[in-house]
């Protein structure tokens, strides 16, 4: 039997070596559940061969590494990267923003998969919690959709604003207390968290929360309207899709507005903004991202498993 020897929070521990762990880490890289068990399969005849029956992780990453390297150059840098971020400290908060039917909560999901990250919450479901206390009376706009809120607005904007954007912004503010709200939660739990929705807005979250470096926010784009609108269409497919295709029809051109707004604040705050075409491509730029500023040497911590 080959005993692999790590630590988790500075207490060592050894556990026998499975191929099913070391496989289901390699399919966070990307690489195919097949591929993936037979590599650790490989792996584990190499440490067989070199009468190893001890390893620290360290080591057996090593193995990883140099096995991925001859399958996939890319692979390698993908599993490298994600490990990177599995090491860190601190908790990691990731806000996605973009309008509605852009994409957040698919790649969201994506993302939590790929990093491993178990808890995930949509800014739409704040939103629902936060109407349940706060009144019509107090605040018509919460009880809108983000593209609606300018029918209650209660002074009507100036006729040299857009209402639309007016109204958004209102609504986007409002939510965003308790977008910051689950953001201190998770920072003073110490626990990863993914945080999406069309409420996700550069410059309606505290400066004091997006100035730390283990706080991330992207927003989503798609300049393509036609792809836009057929996400409405993809998304109305999908069997526990409860969402009226038609409503959002309706709004497209309000909704293509917030979305254009989104983008611009993402422009002024200096917040990247990724073009969600491909779902891989979306999710290793934002990998590729997080590892640079969240990743890197400040953060890693100890060797965890
Ligand atoms: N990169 C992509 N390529 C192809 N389809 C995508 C991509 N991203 C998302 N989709 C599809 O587009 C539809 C809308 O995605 P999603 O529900 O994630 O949007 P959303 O931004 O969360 O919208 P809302 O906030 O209104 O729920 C879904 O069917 C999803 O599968
Ligand atoms: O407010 C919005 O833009 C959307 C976001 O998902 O929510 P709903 O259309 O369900 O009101």
């Amino acid at each position: 039997m080959i005993l692999v020897e790590g630590t988790v929070n500075g207490k060592k521990y050894t556990e026998p070596f499975s191929k099913g762990v070391l496989s289901r880490s390699l399919t966070r890289a990307e690489v195919g559940p097949n591929r993936a068990y037979a590599m650790a399969a490989i792996i584990e005849s190499k440490l067989k061969e070199n009468n190893i029956t001890k390893i620290s992780v360290d080591e057996l990453v090593e193995y990883i590494v140099t096995e991925l390297k001859k399958e996939n150059p890319l692979i390698a840098e993908k599993y490298i990267n994600w490990r990177r971020i599995r090491q860190s400290q601190e908790p990691l908060i990731i806000l996605i923003g973009g309008a509605s039917g852009i994409g957040t909560s698919s790649i969201a999901f994506e993302i939590a998969n790929r990093l491993g990250i178990k808890n995930m919450v949509s800014t739409d479901m704040i939103r629902e919690v936060m109407r349940k206390i706060v009144s019509k009376e107090l605040s018509p706009v919460i009880h809108e959709s983000s593209y609606t809120a300018c029918n209650v607005l209660r002074v009507p904007p100036p006729p040299e604003y857009d209402a639309i954007i007016v109204g958004y912004k209102s609504h986007v503010e409002t939510v965003s207390v308790g977008v910051e709200a689950v953001i201190e939660r998770a920072l003073k739990e110490g626990i990863s968290i993914i945080i999406e929705g069309v409420h996700i807005v550069p410059g309606f979250i505290r400066e004091d929360l997006m100035e730390k470096d283990n706080v991330v926010m992207f927003t989503l784009s798609l300049s393509n309207e036609k792809m836009h609108k057929g996400r409405f269409y993809s998304r109305c497919r999908q069997t526990w899709a409860r969402r009226p295709l038609q409503r959002y029809l309706e709004h497209f051109n309000a909704i293509r507005k917030t979305q254009n707004y989104i983008v611009s604040q993402a422009k002024t705050y200096d917040v990247p903004v990724i073009e969600n075409i491909d779902v891989i491509t979306t999710i290793d730029s934002i990998i590729k991202y997080i590892t640079k500023t969240y990743g890197g040497e400040k953060n890693v911590g100890k060797q965890e498993s």
